[in-house]
């Protein structure tokens, strides 16, 4: 080849890798193509094939080989890096850290590594204001508008919802199509009517029974006994009964012998990070043992089922009304997908009623005026002798009992982070308050950060204060101040332990008995003494946020309770 023939084909590469690079691009941004076969055709087979063709610009082919991807994937990148740092990007009025703004992949990381997104999330808002980019397409809003995101007229859930894909269908909690979630709904509601609550009182009499059982066995052995794993014991008991009429066993066998709750915490801890990066989760499954903790607990739901479904339809527990046995819709859901939905209550319920009942815990062995107020509420309401889980509704009326609970779940919400919601293609974009959200945004509501924001909740916006949801005419603060009312904010508007609108949890009235239950039968019957208040100094350094909360232990020794 003549020398300007060389220096011709040199320059046609500088030309074209560019430019095909800048399309590659545009494709990118334009439609976000996800699915492998596209994706390998954009970062895998287009630069080889640019390589192949401008190999005479080069040595040999293997330094094509080497250099027109490598040149190929870098321009990607600075396009890319580029355009999300420019103030041509649609969200570059929005302040945030530079890391997010140029992938998701850093709170990835914070999710993954640190486990710490809840409280990252929150002090940039106090650096940032109402709305931070925490991605170069995701905005985390702490605004009273949260209804105008929540609400039927809301938004559609986002990309972070992906994970809850299963082979058999996606669960219910994972579906983000708002057409679909109404009909895969209609079940979970007959699940959760009168007469359903009706028949899981009975279960939680019954479960909370175990539980005072198992303690009175250790108490009259001076056993230690951790708080926080019996509360995993009691909600794992109880969902196992209430959704699939299944004795796990965990609180008369003062263990997980099936492994669930170690499996369910691996699988979300395997899987945190990835919720952020929902376009990796086709290739991850690729990885051999990728998904290991997963793909036992689908077979361990499976195995659930089946073994429900062979029971017969006597039983009225939650997959009864899944799998429609009175049949009252027209086309009846398979068995596995019915498995992925019971899979689904049990993470779902499980884990987040024992964790609040933690929580509670910790706050009331924190501050011990706290607890005696409360057990002075549970003694009005029962006295000596009336079994306080007798009356579920009595205790659904109890002021302070449920001023408590309001307040651990507002300090502490189970699902610490991921509210995630979507502005679709070809909407025009969403008011949110005053700011404009554009079209193909992600807006996240981090339920830590608005509960912990002074606006809604004062004064002492990061104290357990019960006091902030009763109603009155003067407070006394913790700190012995009196107030009057109107300078108590409790904006329960912004209050989404449980998130609002059409997605709400579909199991709040039953977590709310439960944990009611649970605490006064506590109250009622023991006194528990902290064995070392380090304990109790260390419980908040050890929460980490796992799309729901991983959480230390607490260990107490247990006394009959000191007569009132
Ligand atoms: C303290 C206890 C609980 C808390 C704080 C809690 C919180 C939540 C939250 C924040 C969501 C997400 C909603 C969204 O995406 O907007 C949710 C969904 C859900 N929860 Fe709960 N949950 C609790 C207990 C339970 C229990 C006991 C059950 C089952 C009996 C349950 C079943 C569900 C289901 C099925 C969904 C999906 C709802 C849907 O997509 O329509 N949860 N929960």
């Amino acid at each position: 080849m003549s020398v300007s023939n060389s220096l011709m084909v040199v320059s046609d590469a500088r030309v074209i890798v560019p430019f095909a690079s800048a399309i590659a691009y545009f494709i990118f941004k334009t439609y976000e193509p996800s699915s492998p076969p596209v994706v390998s055709l954009l970062l895998g087979v287009v630069p080889t094939a640019l390589a192949v063709i401008l190999r005479r610009a080069f040595s040999s082919l293997t330094i094509a080989l080497l250099t027109v991807p490598l040149a190929y994937w870098s321009l990607l990148v600075a396009f890319t890096v580029a355009y999300r740092l420019s103030p041509l990007h649609p969200l570059a009025r929005y302040p945030g850290p530079l890391l997010c703004k140029v992938s998701k992949g850093w709170l990835a990381y914070v999710a993954g590594v640190r486990g710490d997104t809840h409280t990252y999330v929150k002090n940039l808002h106090k650096l940032h204001g109402d709305v931070v980019r925490i991605g170069p397409n995701e905005l985390s809003i702490v605004h009273k508008d949260v209804p105008s995101v929540l609400s039927a007229k809301g938004l559609p859930r986002g990309p972070y919802y992906e994970t809850r894909i299963h082979e058999a269908g996606v669960s219910l909690d994972g579906l983000r199509d708002s057409a679909l979630h109404v009909v895969r709904r209609r079940p979970w509601a007959r699940g959760m009517n009168t007469a359903s609550m009706k028949y899981y009182e009975q279960l939680i009499f019954n479960t909370v029974g175990d539980l005072t059982s198992a303690f009175k066995q250790r108490m009259d052995t001076g056993e230690v006994v951790d708080l926080s794993g019996w509360m995993t014991f009691f909600g794992f008991d109880f969902m196992g009964h209430m959704a699939f009429t299944h004795d796990y066993g965990m609180l008369k066998n003062g263990r997980d012998a099936e492994g669930l709750y170690g499996l369910i915490e691996g699988a979300l801890d395997d899987a945190k990070w990835i919720s952020h990066l929902p376009w990796a989760i086709p290739y991850l499954q690729q990885v051999p043992g990728a998904s290991k903790n997963w793909d036992e607990m689908k077979r361990v739901g499976e195995a659930t089922a089946q073994r429900r479904f062979e029971l017969g339809s006597q039983q009225q527990d939650l997959f009864h009304h899944l799998i429609d046995e009175d049949g009252n819709e027209e086309t009846k859901p398979t068995l596995d997908l019915v498995a992925v939905d019971g899979q689904l209550a049990i993470i779902a319920g499980a884990d987040t009623a024992a964790t609040t009942l933690s929580h509670l815990w910790y706050f009331l062995l924190r501050n011990p005026s706290c607890l005696e107020h409360l057990r002075k509420e549970v003694d009005g309401a029962f006295p000596p002798g009336e079994d306080s889980s007798s009356d579920l509704t009595k205790q659904g009326l109890m002021p302070y009992l449920n001023a408590c609970i309001n307040e651990t779940l507002r300090l502490y919400p189970p699902v610490l982070a991921g509210l995630q919601r979507r502005v679709n293609a070809g909407t025009g974009g969403k008011m949110i308050g005053p700011y404009f959200v554009p079209e193909q945004t992600q807006v996240s509501l981090f339920a830590y950060a608005i509960h912990r924001d002074e606006r809604f909740f004062s004064p002492l916006p990061d104290t357990f204060w019960p006091d902030r949801w009763l109603s009155q005419k003067k407070f006394v603060l913790p700190t012995g101040d009196v107030v009057p009312s109107e300078q108590v904010v409790t904006d329960r508007d912004v209050f989404i332990p449980f998130s609002q609108g059409p997605m709400v949890c579909a199991g709040k009235n039953v977590a709310l008995a439960e944990m009611r239950a649970v605490t006064c039968a506590l109250l009622q019957q023991f006194d528990f003494t902290i064995i070392d208040s380090a304990y109790l100094d260390t419980w908040e350094d050890k929460i980490f946020e796992m799309f729901t909360t991983k959480r230390g232990t607490l260990p107490v020794h247990i006394s009959p309770r000191a007569s009132p």
